[in-house]
């Protein structure tokens, strides 16, 4: 059965074979190879320059790594962008909500550059505020919003295409730490109820083993250091997680 975290192949959902890119002389992608398979939350945690938003740029369609391979359930996102119109939506640090549009009518966005009826759209829309607890605010425009309910806003636009894949570009980093905690929760929540693949690129290490089932951290061009599965890790021993940290922040700045 196809389901919308597969492919026709049935394959994983994110694909980099020895992707590189470099501009001039500048290497911001180092021959990287990762997968992301069906269902699952991974983070790309890197420090800056490391490369993150050339990746995301890639796995959007905006641009082509200057050699190997970029798939998205299957498909190639700079030749077959079209087709991945509505399977992949994204997250950004900035909300990047109309200011001349309500909150209801900013998640109805999505919907409509999918052609989705009017009728349907409002409905739709309504429901995914209600269920990133916005249900009050349909009407609020973004300056009468919160950071993080702004951020909450951009959220259900990106869910309410019922998209197979979510990337999240930094999208808690311009949150305090309290509201940050609180929408990584609920993103977890959705993703487990919704069932779709993440990726989630970050710098922050407490996001990236908070979210994620698998982090990859990234060197400087961006290439794997080193890849851990968060469920073997128990962090409720005092210290343990300060450990890993100081671990990772080394691997990040190599
Ligand atoms: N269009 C470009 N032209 C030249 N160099 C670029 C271009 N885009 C990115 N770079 C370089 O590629 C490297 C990776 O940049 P990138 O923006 O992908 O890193 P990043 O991890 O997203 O950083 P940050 O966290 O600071 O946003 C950097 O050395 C950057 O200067």
């Amino acid at each position: 059965m196809i389901t919308k975290n597969s492919n026709a192949s049935g394959d994983c959902v994110i694909e980099l074979k020895d992707a590189h890119v470099s501009f001039g002389d500048v290497v911001a992608v180092d021959k990287l190879s990762f997968q992301v398979n069906p269902g699952e939350r991974v983070a790309i945690l890197g420090q800056t320059g490391a490369g993150k938003s050339t990746i995301m740029n890639m796995l959007v369609g905006a641009l082509a790594a200057t050699s190997g391979t970029v798939r998205v359930v299957g498909l190639d996102p700079v030749a077959d962008w079209h087709a991945l119109r509505g399977k992949i939506a994204v997250a950004f640090q900035d909300a990047r909500l109309l200011p001349w549009r309500t909150a209801h009518a900013n998640v109805e966005m999505g919907l409509q550059f999918l052609g989705v009826d009017r009728r349907k759209r409002r409905d739709i829309a309504a429901e995914w505020l209600e269920r990133v607890g916005l249900g009050h605010a349909l009407t609020r425009y973004p300056h009468q919003l919160s950071g993080g309910m702004r951020q909450r806003v951009s959220l259900a636009r990106a869910l309410s295409v019922d998209p197979g894949v979510v990337l999240l570009d930094e999208a808690f980093s311009a949150l305090d730490e309290a509201t940050s905690v609180q929408l990584r929760g609920d993103f977890v929540r959705l993703a487990q109820t919704e069932k779709f693949t993440a990726l989630i690129v970050t710098h922050s290490i407490e996001e990236a083993f908070e979210i994620a089932d698998r982090v990859i951290v990234l060197g400087r061009p961006a290439k794997v250091m080193a890849t851990y599965d968060t469920a073997e890790y128990d962090f409720s021993e005092p210290g343990s997680f300060e450990t890993l940290r100081k671990t990772v922040s080394e691997m990040m700045r190599a």
